[in-house]
Parts: structure tokens; C-alpha cells; sequence
């Protein structure tokens, strides 16, 4: 038991954040014990009341029919399901037809044993709480509908006596068949609960997994993987108003490739791209992990270096500027293997009301063209500068 519970725990943690194909085929074993138990149910009901009228009763033979038979569809569905690996949209294709046949077997089993009672009430909630999470408003608001629509359709024909009401939970008369019965009510609702609870968690973490997929999509340059100049402009300003309130340095570092157009001109824009990706690597790999490296423009990068005075900052670009010495592309059509250097233009300072992160980076790319000047491939602090002439 006590490494049966962790067990467990962890299975469940694991199949929440799994992918939707897996959570979905979790979804159907989990509907397999609350079917089958449906089914036994009133297999239990039929037998332990044999001497009484129950045996003609036919919602009885329907549950366990309806039991059997679910229990059966589930199991296939599961199985099925875990024949082979899905692609994402077939994933999600998978998780809707599982979240619907949810429903429809929710809503079928509801019918069976009476509209009218907790365990419907529990499903109901249940289908509809799901579905919100995976369809649309529009398409959860029609079966909402549909569903009430359903439940009163059927309340106005039993008043108007046009069937009579007799739910598969309730018309037991046999005292052994009863405690049984509620024995079997008290179990299915648990387990609907923990469904319903499994497949929220297990939703909800697919969409907080999207959205955080999202927020990196439309935080990242496609090209080089780094953050891009949008993101990277919001990260300074909040690194700028927490050094600001902190009173720790702050450092940003323009950086720009050195001829960079006769790159692309000798060696063709793939190797130009190339070229991109493998500076931004290496100046990620280079910096530190509460650093920040964002391509500012074609190529161009801005480094931020939040905690950094600039002897410190000065240490990091010249760090930065020997690693991309380092980088070698091999040459193409009788051209010499390329080099690479850039030129770094460094500013740092105490934030303050006096200042902006716009006033930063312009100090930054002035040192850098001053670095440009003297003759590229070196860092050029805006505190060592030559006064402009
Ligand atoms: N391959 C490739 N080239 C790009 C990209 N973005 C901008 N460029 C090119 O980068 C070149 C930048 O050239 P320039 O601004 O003249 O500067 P440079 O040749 O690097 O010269 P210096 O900066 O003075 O050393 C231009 O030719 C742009 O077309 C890109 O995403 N991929």
C-alpha cells in the first residue's frame, strides 16, 4: 500500500499530461469499471430477486444489456485507440469522438435509469464541463440544449401518462436486491466523479500546454530560435524597472554580424541564414541562464544582461566575441571557409527616472557603431568611448 498509493498517484500524473491520445484512451478505461458495473448491476438486481416480478422487468434486461454492451465498446475503443501513434490532429480528433461518445453514453444511460436522480445530475455536469473544454460554445450550448430538451420531453410524457416512470435504480423490491442497488450507486458515482475529475485535469493541462506553446511561438524568432525583438523589448523593461527598484546594475549589449551582406552575397542567403542560427547559439550558449539573447533586426542581436555593471558586461561581450571567432562554415564552389566576427557596442548603468530602455539600447548602438568604425570584430563600451569628433 504505501508504494502501491505513490504508484498510482504518479500513473494518473503521467497519464494527465500525456498526450491527448493517451489521455483519451485513459478516458475510455476508466469508463470500462462504471459500464461494467452498470451491467453487473442489474445482472445482480435479476438474480437476487428471481422470486419476484423483477425478472419481467425489462429496464432491467436493458441495463444489463446496455452495461454489457458499453463495457465492450469502451474496451474496443481503448484498444483500438492504442494501435498505433496518432498525429496531433488525429489525437484531437481521437479526444473529441471520446468526449462525444462520452456524452451520448452518459445521456443514454441517464434514459435508463431515470432523468431524475444524482448520478444523471453528476454526468450531465460532468459531459458538459468536458466538452467546454474541447468544443465550441456554440456546439456545447446546442447539445446543452438538446439534453434539457430530452430530459423535459420525457418528464412531459410521463405526466401526461404516456409511459410510466419506473428508473432501473429504484423499482427493486426484493430488501437484498435494494441494499445492492445502492451499493452499486454509491461505487458508479465515485468513479463518474473521478472520471470527470481525471478528464478535466487531463484537458486543462492540454490547454495550459497550448497556450504556453502559443506564448513561445509568438515570443520566438522563427530563424534562430532566440527571443525576438518584440519579447525581447518587454524583457527589458522589465529587467530596466526591476533594477530600477532594486538598485542592482543593468547591462544591454548591441551585437552586429560583420559584413554581413558579403556573406550573403558570396556564400547565398541559406548559408547567411546558417550563419544567423549558428551566432545565436553560441551567443545563448555563452551567456548565462538569467541573461537574455533577442535578434534585434536582420543581423543584429540584443543582449540583456540584468545584474551586470559594465567591467562585467565588457568580460561577457568580449566572451561572446571569441566564441563567434570560433565559428567556422565550411566553404562552398572553390570559396574559403567562412569566419565569423561581429561587433559589440556595451552600455551599462544604474536605472533610473533619468533614463528609459529606449535610452539604453541607443547608447548601446552608438558604442557599436563606434566598434564598427574602428574596425569591427571588437566590444566598444559607451563609457570608453572616443568623444564623437
Ligand atoms: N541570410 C539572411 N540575411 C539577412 C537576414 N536579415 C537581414 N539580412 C541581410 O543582412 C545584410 C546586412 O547588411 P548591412 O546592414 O549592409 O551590413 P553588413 O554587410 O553586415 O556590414 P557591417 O554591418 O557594416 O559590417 C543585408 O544584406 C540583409 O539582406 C536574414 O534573415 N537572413
Amino acid at each position: 500500500m504505501n508504494t502501491l498509493l505513490p504508484r498510482l498517484y504518479q500513473y494518473i500524473g503521467q497519464q494527465i499530461n500525456g498526450s491527448l491520445q493517451e489521455k483519451s484512451i485513459f478516458i475510455c478505461w476508466l469508463s470500462l469499471p462504471i459500464y461494467l458495473l452498470i451491467g453487473f448491476g442489474c445482472l445482480a438486481g435479476l438474480i437476487l430477486s428471481r422470486w419476484t416480478e423483477e425478472i419481467y422487468n425489462p429496464l432491467l434486461w436493458a441495463g444489463v444489456i446496455w452495461g454489457c454492451s458499453a463495457t465492450l465498446f469502451w474496451a474496443s475503443l481503448g484498444y483500438f485507440g492504442a494501435q498505433r501513434a496518432m498525429s496531433e490532429d488525429q489525437g484531437q480528433l481521437f479526444a473529441q469522438l471520446t468526449i462525444a461518445l462520452f456524452g451520448v453514453s452518459g445521456i443514454l444511460s441517464m434514459l435508463l435509469v431515470g432523468p431524475f436522480n444524482l448520478v444523471t445530475g453528476i454526468v450531465l455536469t460532468g459531459s458538459i464541463l468536458i466538452g467546454m473544454l474541447l468544443f465550441p460554445a456554440q456546439k456545447i450550448a446546442l447539445i446543452f440544449a438538446l439534453s434539457i430538451a430530452a430530459i423535459l420531453a420525457y418528464a412531459v410524457t410521463i405526466s401526461l401518462g404516456g409511459t410510466h416512470y419506473q428508473p432501473l435504480l429504484e423499482p427493486v423490491h426484493a430488501p437484498a436486491a435494494q441494499l445492492w442497488y445502492d451499493l452499486m450507486v454509491i461505487v458508479a458515482a465515485t468513479l463518474i466523479i473521478f472520471k470527470d475529475s481525471f478528464t478535466v485535469a487531463a484537458l486543462t493541462s492540454t490547454w495550459r500546454h497550448r497556450e504556453a506553446r502559443t506564448l513561445l511561438q509568438a515570443s520566438t524568432d522563427p530563424l534562430t530560435g532566440v527571443a525576438n525583438r518584440g519579447y525581447a523589448t518587454q524583457v527589458l523593461e522589465q529587467a530596466f524597472l526591476h533594477a530600477e527598484q532594486s538598485g542592482k546594475p543593468l547591462s544591454v549589449v548591441l551585437v552586429d554580424v560583420d559584413h554581413f551582406k558579403q556573406i550573403n552575397d558570396r556564400y547565398g542567403h541559406q548559408t547567411g541564414d546558417l550563419a544567423l542560427q549558428l551566432v545565436a547559439h553560441s551567443l545563448r550558449d555563452t551567456l548565462r541562464d538569467n541573461d537574455l539573447v533577442g535578434r534585434y533586426g536582420g543581423e543584429e542581436f540584443l543582449l540583456i544582461l540584468p545584474g551586470s555593471d559594465a567591467q562585467n558586461a565588457i568580460g561577457i561581450a568580449e566572451r561572446c566575441a571569441q566564441a563567434l571567432r570560433n565559428i567556422t562554415i565550411p566553404g562552398i564552389q572553390n570559396q574559403p571557409a567562412l569566419k565569423l566576427t561581429a561587433s559589440f557596442g556595451v552600455h551599462s548603468e544604474h536605472a533610473s527616472a533619468d533614463s528609459s530602455p529606449g535610452d539604453m539600447i541607443e547608447k548601446a548602438d552608438i558604442a557599436m557603431y563606434q566598434a564598427k568604425r574602428a574596425g569591427r570584430d571588437r566590444v566598444i563600451s559607451s563609457d570608453r568611448m572616443n568623444p564623437p569628433r
